[in-house]
């Protein structure tokens, strides 16, 4: 994988980010890192054809892969293969912390957590995007699923800057259109594709973080 992170190429079809997260599993269900990473790297080129007024969330975002990028691309990158090696790797070495902010804030851990709450943003969003109609709103779903996802782990302050950008969404017909996959109908069944393959990467991510109690990571 690349060192740097090159966020300017506009080119994407949701297709593309299908794939990448449907390779994201191994066979015993271990969630690959670097797919992971190149996902959301997918998404983040997507958000940047939308408009300027979402380059603060595509910021953090790209702080956040690259982060894990450079674990990854590191020496102890061997350790970094998939989310499960992250996780007990960092745990056992004492690499994270579990209270406050202070030794590692950039441990692997907290890092791909907050992409991990995103990502249920995502999966909320996309749900409800696949089941709209013509007349539905893309903001009045989008703040709905950050409502019920995200947001909880946002302060105030975050809050309002997304609920502003919200407003800037293009309408539905655009979105589509953005998304590059062709018809309406071409969308709605490629979204029923790629939902499963979401939920399962969230779930299994979800249900490791939870045995590790490691959810609420500062
Ligand atoms: C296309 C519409 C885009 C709407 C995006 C909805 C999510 C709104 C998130 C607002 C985040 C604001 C930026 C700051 C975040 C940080 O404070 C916060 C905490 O980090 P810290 O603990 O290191 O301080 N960071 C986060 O929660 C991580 C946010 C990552 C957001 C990634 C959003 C990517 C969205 C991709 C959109 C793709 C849509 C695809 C449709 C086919």
């Amino acid at each position: 994988m690349a060192d740097s992170v090159a966020v300017e190429d506009p080119k994407f079809t949701l297709q593309e980010v299908l794939d990448t997260f449907k390779s994201c599993l191994s066979e015993n269900k271990e969630v690959y890192l670097e797919h992971y990473v190149a996902g959301w790297l997918g998404l983040v080129r997507f958000m940047n054809s939308l408009g300027s007024v979402f380059s603060f969330i595509a910021k953090d975002a790209v702080n956040k892969i690259q982060i894990l990028i450079n674990h990854l691309n590191g020496e102890n990158g061997a350790h970094y293969v998939t989310v499960q090696s992250m996780v007990k790797y960092e745990l056992d070495n004492q690499l994270v912390d579990l209270t406050k902010r202070a030794s590692f804030p950039e441990s692997g851990c907290r890092t791909l957590l907050r992409l991990h709450r995103a990502l249920r943003w995502l999966e909320l969003f996309l749900e409800r995007l696949r089941t709209s109609t013509e007349e539905s709103k893309t903001s009045v779903m989008c703040s709905e699923a950050y409502n019920e996802s995200l947001s909880q782990h946002h302060a105030w302050i975050i809050r309002k800057a997304a609920g502003t950008a919200f407003w800037a969404l293009p309408g539905r017909a655009t979105f589509f259109d953005v998304m590059n996959v062709g018809t309406p109908e071409q969308v709605v069944a490629m979204l029923g594709d790629a939902l499963p393959l979401i939920s399962e990467v969230y779930q299994v991510t979800e249900n490791l973080y939870a045995q590790n109690n490691i959810l609420d990571l500062p």
